[in-house]
């Protein structure tokens, strides 16, 4: 299948400074893919790019299967900084969404508004964040895109705001199939949310891949410092850790003929997503991307 995403060899520079270099990743149709990294890592800028707000240096951005400015009726973008006005009531945002969208939905707008007890009267400067979010989302799914970009919509929000967005977000997931895009720093609530992976390190695409997939094939290990270097040696060690005595490896593929001294242990996302982070080196390999998009 087209995948609804697909990077090849992207690059962005500005002025002297590449931000992105030869990124290449994909993110399948219908995916709720989570886009890492640390601040600086590029991350904004390959979402601009994914949503034609900037024009690469190098290499491509397809949506699916054709260029992204071929492709704008079929993204929908909230950008980190919601741009909303401040001085609009609800209404009036919703207005000026259906003179400037062809595929507007505005019923179902009004109702998700409704069900979220947001008065359409209400001006937008007068909502929580948590609500001014949720607005931005409402008029974003109206656009009744294939592809929805956020650019850390869970920023400034409390943990049950974060909580309220997400949910809302899965619940448009479920009704319309739609395919999403999103970057934040809060990993540990990305579990259970998203099922696609893209991490950005220092430019470069670290990881691309299901999450599933990605989790299940690390593991954890625990043992002696002293024979930490010997076992480090054999396997493939992405990042290291421990106090003491005491040594932990979080490896890759690890199904090694274990000392009877170490323990191994599953893994959950944010430990495979910091693990890369502290080691922006290493990549996954082969790149699941590509090969798993298709
Ligand atoms: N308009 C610009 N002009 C010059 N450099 C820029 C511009 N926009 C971004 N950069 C640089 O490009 C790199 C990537 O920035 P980007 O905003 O894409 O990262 P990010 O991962 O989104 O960071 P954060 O998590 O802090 O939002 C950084 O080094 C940044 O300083």
């Amino acid at each position: 299948m087209t995948p609804a995403l697909e990077a090849t060899g992207l690059g962005m520079r500005y002025r002297r400074t590449w931000a992105l270099r030869d990124c290449s990743a994909a993110v399948p149709s219908g995916r709720v893919a989570a886009l890492v990294g640390p601040n600086g890592a590029g991350k904004t800028t390959l979402l601009h790019l994914a949503v034609g707000m900037l024009t690469p240096t190098a290499g491509e951005v397809r949506i699916f299967g054709r260029p992204v400015r071929e492709s704008m009726e079929r993204i929908a973008f909230l950008a980190q900084s919601k741009p909303l006005y401040a001085g609009f009531r609800v209404e009036e945002m919703l207005r000026f969404g259906r003179e400037l969208n062809p595929r507007w939905d505005g019923a179902a707008a009004r109702r998700r508004l409704a069900d979220l007890g947001i008065p359409l009267e209400r001006r937008v400067g007068g909502l929580s964040g948590g609500q001014r979010t949720q607005v931005a989302l409402t008029v974003a799914l109206a656009k009744r895109p294939d592809l929805l970009v956020l650019d850390e919509p869970l920023a400034d929000l409390d943990p049950l705001a974060r909580d309220d967005v997400m949910r809302g977000l899965m619940e448009a997931v479920a009704e319309t199939g739609l395919t999403v895009l999103l970057s934040s720093h809060v990993v540990s609530e990305l579990e259970g949310v998203c099922d696609w992976l893209v991490v950005v390190n220092g430019g470069r695409v670290q990881v691309s891949g299901d999450i599933d997939e990605l989790v299940a094939g690390h593991r954890l290990l625990t043992g002696p410092a002293g024979t930490a270097d010997a076992l480090a040696a054999r396997l493939p060690v992405i990042s290291r850790g421990g106090a003491g005595r005491q040594a932990t490896l979080l490896v890759r593929d690890a199904t090694p003929p274990l000392d009877p001294r170490w323990t191994a242990r599953p893994v959950n996302l944010e430990e495979t997503v910091l693990a890369y982070l502290r080691a922006p080196d290493q990549a996954t390999l082969p790149r699941p991307s590509l090969a798993s998009a298709r």
